[in-house]
């Protein structure tokens, strides 16, 4: 078994991943690395398993919105059990067959580098090998949990996005401390899983705090006509858990502290950097490894290490993860080979116009490109148009009392796309269609041509044009 790969990645999440197969795909030799499940976090306790938390509450939801229709309970229990099916209950023996399958190497282990191009794995049984790698080492380590420094929460041993997307029980009262992406969805899995007092503890004034306003309006809304407390401007000062594993104690700077069974720390996440031995390579990180349009990791001498996904913090999704992980194996590739490096399949683009998202809420929130303040704090010339997406035919087909709205930001000068933002029940699916006008750049006069079909929702294109004066 050799120990020299052309390319060594650490860590078999999807964003590492991708770099392994672009790589072999390439010509390369590659050697992945993965301490724990290949497949990474989002296979198994993140974006997965919280989708299949979140689609029966959503179905749920959307059965009571058609007249004729009485949602029934839910079997929790087989929710549970699918879940555990949609992470294959925890086995990655498919995952690890395709990556040998590539083919390339896997190294179950703990990767940590040990100066320029080696990278030292240490085995679940304490065995350490050496990889050296001839062309590049890519790290795509992910990111952590991260948990505030509030008395008593770590000794209280909150659940993160870790434990509530693994829950083997949904707890009766459950708080949950922030107001992003994982808290609104999991506050509203767990609610209609039977978490039946649930409190959100919200730091500032609003949910989903990067995206449009409207979005946290609308789910801040809807969570609430659903029994969820929403608390905005709650401090948490202090948290007591007296008996590990028995009920606890969140206390705020204001008001009376919410008791619960459970407690779910949702405050954002930091790039897995620790123990990497980054100092060996002369690298001092505190934050994500910061990286240029290829990947590459800035301040590295000669530019063999590489960082893709969460870890270099550009933007925390996996189909950005895994975006990064294609550009990042095909440069790697491209140079190994000697040939031009610079060609625009290998540049990383996208992260910078603002990248794609859904948020699998009830209503489902989702958007691409800038926001309306990040494009004015950008300085392009702005004009925003806005619609109620309710009073769209296609949206009242779809049952009583929809409720959302879309927005478009567009930039005056070229008359193009900066950002769109849709926010409503099953709007998810109409995302991409958005992404293809922001990304390539269509002109409002040309996609005034793109005509939608009657009665879907995304006849709000064309009310959006309208809008705007086409
Ligand atoms: C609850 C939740 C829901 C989410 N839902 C979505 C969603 O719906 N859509 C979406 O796009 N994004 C979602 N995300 C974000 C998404 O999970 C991440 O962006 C994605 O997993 C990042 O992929 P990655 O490959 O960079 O890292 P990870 O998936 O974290 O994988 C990193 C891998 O590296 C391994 N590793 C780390 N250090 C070492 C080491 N030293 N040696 C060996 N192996 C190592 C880890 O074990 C892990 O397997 C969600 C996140 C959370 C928390
Ligand atoms: N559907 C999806 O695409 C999806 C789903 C889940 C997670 N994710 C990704 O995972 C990442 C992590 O999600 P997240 O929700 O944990 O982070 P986030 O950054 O989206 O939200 C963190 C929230 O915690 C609050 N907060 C931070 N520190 C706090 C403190 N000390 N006390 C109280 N509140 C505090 C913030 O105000 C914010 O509301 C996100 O970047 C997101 O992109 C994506």
């Amino acid at each position: 078994m050799s120990d020299e790969f052309d390319v060594v990645v650490i860590g078999a999440g999807p964003a590492g991943e991708n770099v392994a197969g672009r790589a072999v795909r390439g010509g390369l030799s590659v050697a992945v690395v993965e301490e724990n499940l290949a497949g990474g976090e989002c296979s198994y306790w993140a974006c997965v398993p919280s989708k299949a938390l979140l689609r029966p509450v959503d179905l749920t939801a959307e059965v009571g919105r058609v007249p004729g229709l009485t949602p029934g309970p839910i079997d929790v229990a087989a929710v549970l059990a699918r879940r555990d099916e949609a992470v294959s209950n925890f086995d990655d023996g498919k995952q690890v067959e395709w990556i040998e399958g590539l083919p390339a190497e896997f190294a179950r282990g703990r990767g940590r580098l040990r100066g320029p191009k080696v990278v030292e794995v240490t085995a679940p049984d304490g065995s350490v090998r050496s990889l050296r790698a001839r062309h590049a080492v890519v790290l795509a380590t992910g990111s952590r949990p991260l948990v505030p420094p509030v008395p008593g929460l770590a000794e209280a041993s909150p659940w993160t996005s870790h434990e509530a997307t693994a829950a083997r029980a949904v707890p009766r009262r459950l708080a949950v401390l922030g107001g992003g992406v994982v808290a609104c969805e999991m506050a509203q899995a767990l609610h209609g899983l039977g978490a039946r007092e649930t409190t959100l503890l919200v730091r500032g004034d609003s949910l989903l705090g990067r995206m449009e306003p409207f979005a946290g309006e609308l789910v801040a809304a809807s969570l609430a006509e659903s029994g969820v407390e929403v608390r905005t401007g709650a401090q948490v000062t202090r948290v007591e858990r007296p008996v590990p594993g028995g009920p606890v104690t969140v206390h705020l700077a204001e008001g009376a502290p919410v008791e619960a069974d459970e407690l779910l720390v949702a405050t954002g996440r930091r790039a897995a950097t620790g123990d990497l031995g980054l100092d060996t390579v002369g690298l001092s990180v505190t934050g994500p490894v910061e990286v240029d349009d290829s990947m590459r990791a800035t301040g590295v001498d000669g530019g063999w290490l590489y960082a893709v996904g969460d870890v270099n913090g550009r933007n925390l999704l996996t189909h950005m993860g895994k975006y990064q992980g294609r550009v990042c194996g095909d440069v790697i590739a491209a140079r190994a080979r000697g040939e031009r490096d610079d060609l625009p399949g290998l540049r990383d683009v996208a992260d910078g116009q603002g990248a794609p998202q859904v948020v699998f809420t009830d209503p489902q929130v989702c958007a691409v490109g800038r926001s309306e303040a990040a494009a004015r704090a950008e300085g392009f010339d702005v004009r925003v148009v806005e619609y109620d997406l309710g009073a769209v035919s296609g949206a009242y087909l779809l049952g009583e009392g929809y409720r959302g709205r879309a927005k478009a930001v567009v930039d005056e000068r070229r008359r193009v796309l900066l950002g769109v933002t849709f926010a409503g029940p099953g709007v998810a699916e109409m995302l991409h269609s958005a992404t293809v006008a922001v990304t390539a750049e269509v002109t409002l006069d040309r996609l005034w041509h793109a005509v939608p079909s009657f009665p879907t929702v995304s006849e709000v294109w064309l009310r959006l044009l309208e809008q705007y004066g086409l």
